[in-house]
């Protein structure tokens, strides 16, 4: 379980500057120890659980950014905020995308300090509360997959500060979702989001889409259009399909980055903006640079936290999770009594590789409920798994199947449903087969049944907690 005392660990080796940090948080209340090593750092972690650790880059016994990986590779939870100077900036950008809170450039004044430290415990808060929550559900995003996790913890890094994301992901496995999550959760929530699809507006309209433009600045334009990036003002502007600018879009947008000023087309006047940029793309950003279809300093720019959202085939047993959250919301919509899916099917939903992502699986569960009735939805009410995808039968690590488990697919004989073992139950005996058989090392088994060690974690913690209600 998450700890989140207000305790905060200062790792600095200046002892005056130390007790400056010291004196800066005295009035918040805080709960305020000081080292001066990597080591004692560590030690000082491991006993009690600061919620914030403030840490300087220069160590005697290493870099921050050691530490911060030692913090983060034992997913030790606590937020950790980097103090850098000028010199070592790039180190401490790079400790972002490993996973730090937000960084402080010397010198910084008490609020700066304070402020950010706040911000780190509000977010520690937030991630304490989803993980009470059983962290399926972030910002209407369903899912609990180690892959999943790994983005909330990045989206709920990455929206309180004004970086620019770079979504990236195949078709329909939710980055305009994920954009939404970032605007939510920063402080601009209370700001315009504003969305452009980049590869819905024809190219000779995008940039007046974007940047606006006066009354008769080209033929067609018959009133003055504010454009997205000054509607965005004080918010955030998501461009999808970010890829699809043509190349002196993408200068003029290079421009606007660098610069924070927005001109409308046909008009002199420059005007100062203050917008957080999320982008995405379901193309490969780094082949489009290679091709020179994209420009690399664009990319750079843009390309400050990455975001990279898995395909649904990649999300361990999450399909089933979402396929129930669209059956209950479509069943109630269409006043259908839907109440789950059989095994069987539910085994469909697990091996067919959804190549159209969630929005697929959205579609496909959507026609279903409208076309069929009943209490329990099974595969041959769902028309995708006619092409003969077949069940994911769960392989022991003894390399047999289950007994029970399958069978369904087409052209097969069925078994009679009172040999269907719940899928639970495979699961778990799969699972604790693949422990017995690796000698009880869990990432070695995790890796065998090409889960991450997370996924069996989390199911030996459940089972456990089930038998302690169970009284045994
Ligand atoms: N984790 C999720 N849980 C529940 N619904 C989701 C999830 N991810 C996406 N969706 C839903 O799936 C649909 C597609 O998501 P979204 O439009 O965000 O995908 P996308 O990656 O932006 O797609 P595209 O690349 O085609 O624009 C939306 O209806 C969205 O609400």
């Amino acid at each position: 379980m998450i700890r989140s005392e207000p305790k905060v660990l200062l790792v600095e080796d200046t002892c005056a500057l130390a007790e400056t940090y010291k004196a800066y948080l005295a009035p918040q209340g805080w709960d305020v120890h000081a080292v001066s090593t990597g080591a004692e750092a560590m030690a000082f972690i491991g006993r009690e659980a600061p919620g914030v650790v403030v840490l300087d880059v220069n160590l005697p016994d290493g870099n921050g950014l050691d530490l911060l990986r030692q913090i983060k590779a034992r997913e030790i939870p606590c937020e950790v905020v980097i103090i850098t100077g000028k010199a070592s900036v790039s180190m401490a950008v790079e400790a972002m995308r490993e996973g730090a809170f937000d960084f402080v450039m010397k010198p910084f004044s008490a609020d700066r300090l304070r402020v950010t430290i706040r911000n780190a415990f509000d977010r520690l808060n937030l991630t304490n509360r989803l993980q009470e929550l059983g962290s399926d559900r972030f910002e209407g995003m369903i899912g609990r997959s180690y892959a999943m996790q790994t983005v909330y913890r990045i989206i709920g890094n990455a929206a309180p500060t004004n970086a620019t994301v770079f979504i990236t992901g195949e078709s329909g496995t939710g980055k305009e979702l994920c954009a939404h999550a970032l605007h939510q959760l920063s402080k601009r929530s209370g700001g315009p989001m504003i969305s452009i699809n980049c590869a819905a507006i024809p190219r000779d309209l995008l940039e007046s889409e974007i940047f606006g433009h006066v009354k008769g600045a080209f033929t067609g334009a018959l009133a003055d259009r504010q454009g997205a990036v000054l509607s965005a003002d004080g918010g955030t502007l998501f461009l999808d399909e970010v890829c699809e600018m043509d190349a002196r879009l993408q200068s003029k947008m290079l421009r606007f980055l660098q610069e924070k000023t927005v001109q409308r087309v046909g008009e002199d006047k420059v005007r100062p903006v203050d917008v957080r940029i999320v982008c995405a793309t379901n193309r490969d950003p780094i082949g489009e640079v290679a091709a020179g279809r994209f420009r690399e300093d664009l990319y750079y720019r843009l390309h400050v936290v990455p975001v990279e959202l898995p395909a649904l085939r990649e999300r361990d047993d999450d399909v089933i999770l979402i396929a129930r959250h669209f059956l209950d919301r479509f069943s109630r919509e269409d006043g259908k009594s839907f109440k789950g899916f059989t095994p069987a099917c539910e085994q469909r939903l697990l091996a067919y590789p959804w190549p159209g992502n969630i929005r697929q699986l959205q579609n496909v569960i959507r026609s279903a409920v409208v076309l069929n009735n009943g209490e329990m939805m099974d595969e041959t009410m769902l028309p995708v798994f006619a092409g003969g995808a077949e069940p994911a039968v769960p392989v022991t690590a003894g390399g047999e199947a289950p007994t029970g488990a399958g069978g369904s697919g087409r052209g097969t004989s069925r078994p009679a449903p009172e040999a269907i073992e719940p899928l639970d139950q495979v699961i778990r005996r799969t699972i604790e087969h693949a422990i017995e058989a690796c000698g009880g090392n869990i990432p070695r088994a995790a890796n065998a049944l090409g889960v991450s060690p997370s996924t069996l974690y989390r199911r030996i913690q459940i089972w456990g907690q089930e038998r302690e209600s169970a009284g045994e």
